[in-house]
């Protein structure tokens, strides 16, 4: 897939993953609408972006994505504004082992939303142009991370989900791919949250853990996960696969099918 003149959405877009996934779309001439639910850093990057890429380029919405309405109204202002939608980026997240329900609500309750929202707007048996959309897991959404139970089950569930729905839109024609984006640690914000008592909850005791699985797998820069984010999105290739990305590699899964199911310890 070509990116000039490409019309994309990405979710969490004012910092992290999500600045760096949208930075790289704008570098390879798509359009972005930056969707977070912070509104003041939200704004400062789109006038950062508006200096280095030109004031049509990028949109901002205020948007929480716990919210039908404001998901709702953001996708549509971003057609409206650009004339179609091509490519959609469902990224923000959050750890919270304490307030879990949040956690769910952003993590996976969000993603399904933006992905329902995108294919109602992308799905050619709607008028729609086709396109993909690139849910973000993680690795914690293959392998329990185990001092965040309830971050794991929200990335299990985003990987779960997106497989099932790529292969149904797949079966019904609809022109639009789904693929899971599965990064290991990465130089974020989100990395000091298992080291805060109010979002590690009964698990904050377990941070020497967590240090440990974080040294075991290294660090890795936004830079590098947004160069494989944008294999996934400009591979048409890729349907239903995640593609997981750890510091100085990436592959994609192979998940198990069929008998394959079965472990090696039958019973
Ligand atoms: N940094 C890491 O080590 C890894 C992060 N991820 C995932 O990458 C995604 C992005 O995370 P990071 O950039 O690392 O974190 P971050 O904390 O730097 O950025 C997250 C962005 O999402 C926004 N956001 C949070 N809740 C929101 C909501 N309800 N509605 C709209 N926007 C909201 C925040 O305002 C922020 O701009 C998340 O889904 C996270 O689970 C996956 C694997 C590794
Ligand atoms: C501090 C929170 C950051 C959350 C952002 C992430 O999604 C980071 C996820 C990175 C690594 C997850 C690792 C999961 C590992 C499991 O597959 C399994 O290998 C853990 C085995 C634990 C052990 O070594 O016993």
């Amino acid at each position: 897939m070509a990116l000039d003149g490409k019309v994309a959405i990405v979710t969490g877009a004012a910092q992290g993953l999500g600045k760096g996934f949208s930075e790289i779309l704008l570098q390879n001439g798509a359009k972005v609408a930056l969707l977070d639910v912070n509104e003041k850093v939200g704004n400062d990057l789109k006038a950062v972006f508006d200096k280095e890429y030109g004031p049509d380029r990028t949109l901002f919405w205020t948007c929480n994505v716990e919210s039908e309405e404001q998901v709702k109204d953001s996708f549509q202002k971003t057609v409206d504004a650009f004339g179609g939608l091509d490519i959609v980026c469902n990224n923000a997240g959050i750890v919270n082992e304490n307030n879990w329900e949040k956690c769910v609500a952003v993590n996976l309750n969000g993603v399904v939303r933006g992905t329902y929202m995108a294919l109602q707007l992308m799905k050619k048996e709607n008028g729609g142009r086709g396109g993909v959309i690139v849910n973000v897991a993680s690795i914690a959404g293959l392998g329990p991370f185990v001092t965040a139970p309830i971050y794991t089950a929200t990335k299990y569930g985003v990987v779960g989900f997106s497989r099932a729905i790529a292969e149904v839109c797949s079966m019904c024609g609809s022109g639009v791919r789904i693929n899971m984006l599965c990064p290991g640690f990465v130089r974020t914000a989100i990395l000091s949250s298992l080291h805060s008592e109010e979002t590690a909850g009964q698990f904050y005791s377990m941070a020497g853990f967590t240090q440990k699985l974080l040294e075991q797998y290294g660090v890795t820069e936004v830079s590098e996960v947004a160069e494989y984010f944008l294999k996934l999105v400009k591979d048409e290739s890729r349907n239903g696969e995640a593609l997981m990305v750890q510091k100085g590699q990436a592959c994609y899964i192979k998940f198990p099918q069929g008998a394959d199911m079965f472990s090696s310890d039958p019973v």
